[in-house]
């Protein structure tokens, strides 16, 4: 798979090396069930059209470009790299990243559509029932035939919920921030997994990962997908550290970048129990 960053400056390159294509529209961070079922309906259309399969996303997220000062810091659930590999397992020829700056979002629906899918030659359009776009979000994926003056077929994906709720990259935000690890797996289909890397005290959190509430935590550690060992980590109120609990027996994971899956919070503890735990 291709990943290509999109911008103002580079647009008429890449529209000039294009191919007919079906590409799925969106943020898709964390890539939750709801996005899997855009992205599977246009790996089938592309299929049957026999055509390249892409996805159009942008960076950063438009709610850190759109937002007031003073607004509460904004947490990605996953970097581009990690969304591009899933979006990489999933069949997706080529990964367009849009550089979501001010003159972005400033584009009117319309010259979105003209500027960035006709002319990089979209034959078909397929994104989720609220997907918008366009200056002040104005552009719904109902208009965008439209919008495109009936040069693109378009498929709306229908809500996909869980008990009711639409399942979003909101919710699961906020799953985390409560540390409710356990439902989250149930809603983003698999455990959430972050990055770390130990720096001589605890383990730090990889840039565009999202630390769960302060806490204790029954998680897997893991290298390179080998070496796995299931222990506890213990999220203190006081600063971002991730801190290893003394029965963990891979001293060795220290050295290098080793992934965390989180399996679920055991207690909500604030500050490090001295009786039953220590800090190696
Ligand atoms: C060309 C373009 C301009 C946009 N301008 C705005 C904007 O002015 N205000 C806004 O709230 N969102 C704007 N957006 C963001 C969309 O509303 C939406 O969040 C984004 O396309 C991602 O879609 P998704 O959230 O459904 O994944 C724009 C999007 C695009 C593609
Ligand atoms: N639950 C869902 N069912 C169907 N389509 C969805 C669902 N969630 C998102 N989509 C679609 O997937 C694409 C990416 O959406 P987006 O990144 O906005 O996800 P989101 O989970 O709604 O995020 P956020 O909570 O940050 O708004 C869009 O085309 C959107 O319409």
């Amino acid at each position: 798979m291709k990943t290509i960053h999109l911008n103002a400056s580079n647009l008429t390159y890449w529209t000039n090396q294009s191919t007919p294509n079906v590409m799925a529209l969106g943020f898709f961070d964390g890539v939750h069930h709801g996005h899997k079922k855009v992205i599977q309906t246009a790996a089938n259309i592309a299929n049957e059209k026999n055509v390249a399969l892409t996805v159009m996303s942008f960076f950063p997220h438009p709610k850190t470009v759109l937002s007031k000062t003073g607004e509460q810091p904004f947490h990605y659930l996953m970097p581009l790299s990690k969304k591009a590999s899933i979006l990489e397992s999933l069949g997706v020829d080529t990964f367009y990243v849009v550089t979501f700056d001010k003159d972005f979002l400033s584009l009117l629906p319309e010259q979105f559509v003209s500027k960035y899918l006709l002319d990089m030659n979209v034959v078909h359009v397929v994104a989720g029932f609220d997907f918008s776009y366009g200056y002040r979000g104005t552009g719904h994926i109902d208009r965008l035939r439209r919008d495109a003056k009936n040069k693109i077929d378009v498929t709306k994906v229908d809500k996909v919920d869980f008990g009711g709720k639409k399942i979003s990259s909101t919710w699961i935000r906020e799953l985390i921030s409560h540390g409710k690890m356990d439902k989250l797996s149930k809603i983003l289909g698999r455990y959430y997994e972050t990055e770390v890397q130990w720096n001589g005290k605890y383990l730090q959190l990889s840039p565009y990962y999202m630390l769960p509430a302060s806490g204790y935590y029954k998680v897997i550690l893991s290298k390179k997908n080998k070496l796995q060992e299931e222990t506890e980590v213990f999220i203190p109120e006081s600063d971002n550290g991730i801190y290893l609990l003394k029965n963990t027996k891979h001293q060795f994971f220290f050295k290098e970048k080793c992934k965390i899956t989180w399996i679920r919070q055991m207690s909500m503890a604030h500050t490090l129990h001295s009786t039953n735990a220590s800090i190696i």
